[in-house]
C-alpha cells in the first residue's frame, strides 16, 4: 500500500552527477513511488553557486547552507555529492545525528574514514550506503555487501577507474596524447575534480581500500594500498605490451595471501594479453573479477564513470535505503571482523617486463642473466634489439616478489653495461 507522507530527501552537491540524481528523482518520480511504497520528495539541493540555472529544480530549493539543510530533522535521506574530504564528513555526521540515513558516491571519504561513518550510523540506527563510490554504475558493493556474504571471497581484481581508462584506451587506439585525453575525460564529467586523483592512481586506491574490506571482512586504510599512477605510460611502453600480444590498463589488485593470514591491495599499470577479458574493456567503462570459494569467478562489467550512470547507482541506493525507512530496518553496516594485516607491496608475487638499454657487446646478456639468477629472479624469456652501439633487452619473467625484482634492478643498474632501465611493469592476467 502507498504511504501518502512523502520521504524527503536532501542533496548536496548538484554537479556532474548531483544534476543527473535531481533529473532522475524528477522525471521517474511515478515509478521510484511505487517501488518505494511512498513518494519521495526533493526537499532541499545544497549548491556552491545559487545563481547558476538548475533546470527542473524549483529555485525555492536551493540554499548554500548544506549544514542548516542537513539539520533540518525532517530529512529521511541525505545524497551527499559534493566528494572530498570536509565538509562532507561534517555535513555526513551532522545528517546522521540529525535523524537522516545516507547515500554518498564519496571513494575518497570512505577510504579514508568508513570505519568511522559506519559507527556513526550503526550508533545512531541509520544506512550509509554508497554503490556509486567503486565502479560508478557497475552493481558490486552490494553483491559483495549481500549476495556473496555467505561465500569467502579471495580476489578482487580490475579497472575501476573510467578516466584513466579512457586516456589509456585513446593512447592506445588512436595514439592521442596523454593530455588531449585527459582533458576529454574531463569534458565528459569522468574526472575528478582534481583529475591528479585519476591519474596518479588516488581514486582507484581508495576504491581498492573500500573493495577489500569489504571483501575480505577487514579494515584496510589507503595508506595500505600500494600505488603507482599511470603518468609514467609512455608510446614506448605501449609498443613493448604490442609486441608480446598485451596492452596496458591501470589494475586494481586485492588478494587474499594463500594460507588466508594476510591481504594485500595494490593500484598499477600492468600488461594485460589481449586474449584477457580486461583488454577489451574500453573509454570510461570498468569491469572487475571477483574470485571466491563456493562461486568460483565473476565478472561485473559496465560504465564506471559519468553523470547518467552514478546517478544510476546513486539512485539505486536511495530506493533501498527508503524502502528500509519504511520498514523500520537497516541495512548490512561494516563488518570487519577478521581483521587481517595487510602485507607489505614486497611480499606481492607477480610477473614483470623490464626493459633496459645496455652496451651492444659480447657478455652483456650473460651478466644481466646472473644478476637475475643471483636474486632468484628467473627469466621467461629475453629479447634484444641492436642500436648504434647500444641495445635495448627487454626480460620477462616469471612470478617473483615484488622485493627481490626491486633488489634485481637496484643490482642491475649498478653494472656498467646497463645504461639505464627504461621501463619495469607488471604482467598480470596470465
Ligand atoms: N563524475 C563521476 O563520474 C563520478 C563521481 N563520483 C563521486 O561523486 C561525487 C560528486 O562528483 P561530481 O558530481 O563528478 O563532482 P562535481 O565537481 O561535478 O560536483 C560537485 C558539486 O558539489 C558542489 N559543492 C562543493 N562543495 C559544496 C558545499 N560545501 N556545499 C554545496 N555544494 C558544494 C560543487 O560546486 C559542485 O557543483 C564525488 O565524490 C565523486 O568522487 C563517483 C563516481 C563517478
Ligand atoms: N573519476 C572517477 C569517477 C568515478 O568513480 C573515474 O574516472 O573512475
Ligand atoms: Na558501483
Amino acid at each position: 500500500m502507498m504511504r501518502t507522507r512523502p520521504l524527503k530527501v536532501a542533496l548536496l552537491g548538484c554537479g556532474v552527477v548531483g544534476s543527473e540524481v535531481a533529473r532522475i528523482m524528477t522525471t521517474h518520480a511515478a515509478d521510484l513511488a511505487a517501488r518505494i511504497g511512498a513518494p519521495v520528495e526533493l526537499a532541499g539541493v545544497a549548491v556552491r553557486r545559487p545563481d547558476k540555472v538548475r533546470e527542473g529544480i524549483p529555485a525555492e530549493l536551493i540554499t548554500t547552507d548544506a549544514t542548516a539543510l542537513v539539520k533540518r530533522g525532517d530529512i529521511d535521506v541525505v545524497v551527499e555529492l559534493i566528494g572530498g574530504i570536509e565538509p562532507a564528513r561534517s555535513l555526513i555526521t551532522t545528517a546522521f545525528e540529525h535523524g537522516a540515513s545516507v547515500v554518498s558516491a564519496n571513494k575518497a571519504l570512505l577510504a579514508q574514514d568508513g570505519a568511522g561513518l559506519h559507527a556513526i550510523a550503526e550508533e545512531q540506527n541509520k544506512d550509509l550506503y554508497y554503490e556509486a563510490a567503486v565502479a560508478g554504475a557497475i552493481p558490486l558493493i552490494r553483491p559483495l555487501r549481500e549476495s556473496l556474504a555467505g561465500d569467502k571471497v579471495n580476489r578482487v581484481l580490475g579497472i575501476v577507474n573510467g578516466t584513466t581508462n579512457f586516456i589509456l584506451d585513446k593512447m592506445d587506439s588512436t595514439g592521442a596524447g596523454y593530455q588531449e585525453a585527459l582533458d576529454e575525460a574531463s569534458a565528459l564529467g569522468y574526472a575528478e575534480a582534481d583529475p591528479t586523483a585519476d591519474v596518479e592512481g588516488f581514486d582507484a586506491a581508495a576504491k581498492a581500500a573500500i573493495l577489500a574490506g569489504i571483501a575480505f571482512h577487514t579494515r584496510v586504510g589507503l595508506d595500505d594500498v600500494y600505488r603507482e599512477g599511470m603518468t609514467e605510460v609512455t608510446a614506448a611502453d605501449f609498443a613493448s605490451a604490442k609486441g608480446m600480444g598485451c596492452t596496458i590498463k591501470l589494475l586494481a589488485i586485492c588478494e587474499r595471501a594463500a594460507d588466508g593470514g594476510s591481504v594485500t591491495a595494490r593500484v598499477h599499470p600492468a600488461m594485460i594479453p589481449l586474449a584477457h577479458p580486461l583488454a577489451s574493456v574500453r573509454g570510461a567503462y570498468n569491469a572487475v573479477f571477483v574470485e571466491s570459494d563456493a562461486a568460483g569467478q565473476l565478472m561485473f562489467y559496465g560504465p564506471g564513470a559519468g553523470g547518467a550512470p552514478t546517478a544510476s547507482a546513486v539512485l539505486g541506493d536511495l530506493v533501498a535505503v527508503c524502502r528500509n525507512r519504511i520498514s523500520g530496518a537497516t541495512g548490512p553496516g561494516a563488518s570487519a571482523y577478521t581483521q587481517l594485516p595487510v602485507s607489505p607491496m614486497g611480499e606481492v608475487v607477480t610477473r614483470y617486463h623490464i626493459s633496459l638499454d645496455v652496451a651492444d657487446k659480447p657478455g652483456v646478456l650473460a651478466q644481466v642473466a646472473t644478476v637475475f639468477a643471483e636474486h632468484g629472479v628467473s627469466i621467461d624469456t629475453v629479447r634484444q634489439q641492436g642500436k648504434d652501439g647500444e641495445a635495448s633487452l627487454v626480460v620477462v619473467t616469471h612470478h617473483a616478489s615484488d622485493a627481490s625484482l626491486n633488489g634485481t634492478v637496484e643490482a642491475l643498474r649498478s653494472l656498467d653495461t646497463v645504461r639505464g632501465v627504461a621501463s619495469i611493469m607488471r604482467v598480470e592476467g596470465e
